[in-house]
C-alpha cells in the first residue's frame, strides 16, 4: 500500500509503530490517521528515535559538503532560518533510495493549497486579509538565488544537475516545512549546545524546525485534537507525566490524549490558528460549526445562513490605522516612545471571551495617542497608560476597526455566495474574508456600544454635577436670605 515505504523506513531506523491506527486517504484532507480499534487516552501510537528526525544535523548533507571542502559554506547557512533544512531535504531527495528518509520522502506531497502556489488572479481573493502581505514568495526566491543557488553551483559534485536542485524543488521543500515541520530544542535535533554570553552564563537554547516522519501525517481541526507529540526524556512541560510511562528511549512519541473510537480520525493540534494563518501555512481553512456564544454575536447579514467558521479567527489592526484614527499632530513622538518600550505595532482582535474583549495593549495605545495626561505620565514615570477605555479612546479604536474593515474589497454577500459554491481556492479565500469581517463586525459593535455607554455615563455625571451645583447654589442663596 501507499504508505508501506514510510513504515519500512521507520522500522529500519529503529522507530516503533502501533497497529492501533492506519493511514488512509480522507476526503478533502489528503492522508490522515484512523483508529483501527478503540484506543484509550494515554496510549502511545508511534515512537521515533532522535536520529530519525530529519534535521540539518542528522542529514547526510553536512558530511557530504565537508568532504567536498564545503564545511564553511554549510556552516554559513546556520543563521539563514530554514535554509539548511531546505537544502538538506533537497539533498536527501536527490539520494533516492540511498537516503535514510527515502520511504518518508516518498509519502510527502508535492502539491500544496497554500497561497505561495496561487496564481495572481487567485491571490486577488486575499486582498485586504491578513495573509495579503505575508506570503513571502519574493523573500523565499531571494534566499534561493542569493544563498542556496551559489552554494550549490560551487559544489557540483554534491549537487549535480538534477530536478531536486531547482527553484521549484526549493519551493516544494519550503512548503513541506511550512505545513509539516515541528520545532524542537536545537540539541535534540542533533545541533550544538548553546554557547555562553559575555558574563559566562549559558545562553538559552533555541528551537528549530525539523521534520518528524509519521507525526506529520496527522491532520488537525479547531480543538479536535486527540493525540499529541511528546518528548521522551522529559523536556516537554505539557507532558503531564504521560511520558514517564513510555518504555521508549530518547525521541518523540505520539500519544493519545483522549479516548478514540474505532474508525475515528486521530488529530494532532496545529495550535488552533485563525483561518488566515491556516491557509497561509497549511493551505486549508476550518469551516466548522460555530458555538452559540459566537453565533449570537453575529448580525443576520454576517451569519448569512452559514453558521460555520473558525472560532479561533482573528484579525490584525495595524498601529498606523490607530494613529490615523487619532488624527492629532505630533503623535509620532508618542508612537516612537511606545515602540521603544518594546510594544507591538499591530493589535490582534478575536471573538470576545468573557474576560477580555479588546487587547489591553490596544486600549493603552489608543489612550497614549488621545490623552495628553497619559502621555505626560508615560514620559515622567515610564509607565504604559492604563488599559481602561474612555470615550475618546473607544472612538479611536472604533475608527481604526472601521478602517481595517474598509481594506476588504468584497461584500459579505459576495463572500457568502462564493462559500455556498464549490470547494477550492476561491472559497477558501472567501472563508478567510468572512471570518475577518465577522470578527471586525462583532468588535466594532462592541466598541461602539461601550463608547455609547461611556458617553451616556459622562453626560449623566455632568448632569448630576450641574444639579448638585444648583442645589448648593440654592442652599447658599436660602442661607443668605435667612441671615
Ligand atoms: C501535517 S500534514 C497532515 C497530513 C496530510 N493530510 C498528508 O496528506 O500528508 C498537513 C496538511 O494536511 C492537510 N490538512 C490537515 N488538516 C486538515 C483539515 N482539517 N482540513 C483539510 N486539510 C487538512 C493540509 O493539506 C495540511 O497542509
Amino acid at each position: 500500500m501507499a504508505y508501506d515505504p514510510l513504515l519500512a523506513s521507520m522500522s529500519a531506523s529503529g522507530a516503533w509503530c502501533s497497529d492501533a491506527f492506519t493511514l488512509a486517504s480522507i476526503p478533502g484532507m489528503g492522508a490522515g490517521a484512523i483508529a483501527t480499534r478503540p484506543i484509550a487516552a494515554g496510549t502511545p501510537l508511534f515512537h521515533l528515535p532522535l536520529s530519525y528526525l530529519l534535521t540539518p544535523w542528522t542529514s547526510a548533507l553536512g558530511p557530504a559538503l565537508a568532504a567536498d571542502g564545503g564545511k564553511e559554506a554549510w556552516e554559513s547557512l546556520a543563521d539563514k532560518g530554514w535554509a539548511p533544512l531546505i537544502l538538506a531535504m533537497m539533498y536527501e531527495s536527490s539520494l533516492g533510495d540511498r537516503s535514510k528518509w527515502a520511504g518518508y520522502l516518498k509519502t510527502m506531497p508535492s502539491e500544496f493549497g497554500a497561497p505561495m502556489w496561487w496564481s495572481d488572479e487567485e491571490l486577488e481573493g486575499l486582498k485586504g486579509t491578513d495573509i495579503e502581505d505575508r506570503i513571502g514568495k519574493a523573500s523565499a526566491h531571494e534566499l534561493y538565488s542569493t544563498t542556496l543557488e551559489p552554494l550549490m553551483r560551487s559544489h557540483p559534485a554534491v549537487f549535480p544537475p538534477s530536478e531536486h536542485f531547482t527553484l521549484h524543488s526549493f519551493h516544494v521543500q519550503g512548503s513541506r516545512i511550512l505545513s509539516r515541520s515541528f520545532t524542537v530544542p536545537r540539541t535534540r535535533a542533533g545541533g550544538p549546545p548553546p554557547g555562553t554570553d559575555e558574563d559566562g552564563d549559558e545562553e538559552e537554547e533555541d528551537e528549530i524546525a525539523v521534520m518528524v516522519p509519521m507525526a506529520d501525517m496527522l491532520n488537525a481541526a479547531y480543538e479536535m485534537d486527540n493525540a499529541r507529540l511528546f518528548a521522551d526524556g522529559g523536556d516537554d512541560d505539557d507532558a503531564e507525566g504521560v511520558v514517564e510511562n513510555t518504555e521508549f528511549g530518547e525521541g518523540y512519541t505520539m500519544i493519545t490524549t483522549k479516548d478514540i473510537a474505532a474508525g475515528e480520525q486521530i488529530y494532532n493540534t496545529y495550535a488552533s490558528p485563525p483561518n488566515s494563518e491556516l491557509l497561509r501555512k497549511y493551505g486549508h481553512v476550518d469551516d466548522l460549526p460555530l458555538p452559540d456564544s459566537i453565533l449570537s454575536l453575529l448580525t443576520p447579514g454576517e451569519l448569512g445562513g452559514h453558521p460555520f467558521g473558525n472560532a479561533g479567527d482573528d484579525v490584525e489592526v495595524p498601529g498606523d490605522l490607530v494613529l490615523a484614527a487619532a488624527a492629532g499632530s505630533g503623535l509620532e513622538q508618542r508612537v516612537e516612545w511606545w515602540l521603544e518600550e518594546g510594544q507591538e505595532d499591530v493589535f490582534s482582535l478575536g471573538y470576545p471571551d468573557e474576560e477580555d474583549a479588546l487587547p489591553p495593549a490596544f486600549i493603552a495605545f489608543a489612550r497614549l495617542l488621545s490623552s495628553d495626561a497619559e502621555w505626560t505620565r508615560a514620559q515622567s514615570k515610564g509607565k504604559l497608560p492604563r488599559p481602561t477605555l474612555d470615550v475618546t479612546s473607544s472612538n479611536i479604536i472604533g475608527k481604526a476597526i472601521a478602517a481595517r474593515r474598509a481594506k476588504h474589497v468584497t461584500t459579505l454577500e459576495e463572500d457568502l455566495a462564493i462559500i455556498a459554491g464549490p470547494p477550492g481556492r476561491q472559497r477558501d479565500a472567501a472563508v478567510v474574508r468572512l471570518g475577518e469581517k465577522r470578527v471586525l463586525g462583532v468588535m466594532g459593535r462592541l466598541v461602539a456600544a461601550e463608547e455609547e455607554r461611556l458617553r451616556k455615563q459622562e453626560k449623566d455625571e455632568a448632569k448630576a454635577a450641574r444639579s448638585a451645583k444648583r442645589k448648593a447654589d440654592d442652599a447658599g442663596r436660602a442661607g443668605k436670605r435667612r441671615r
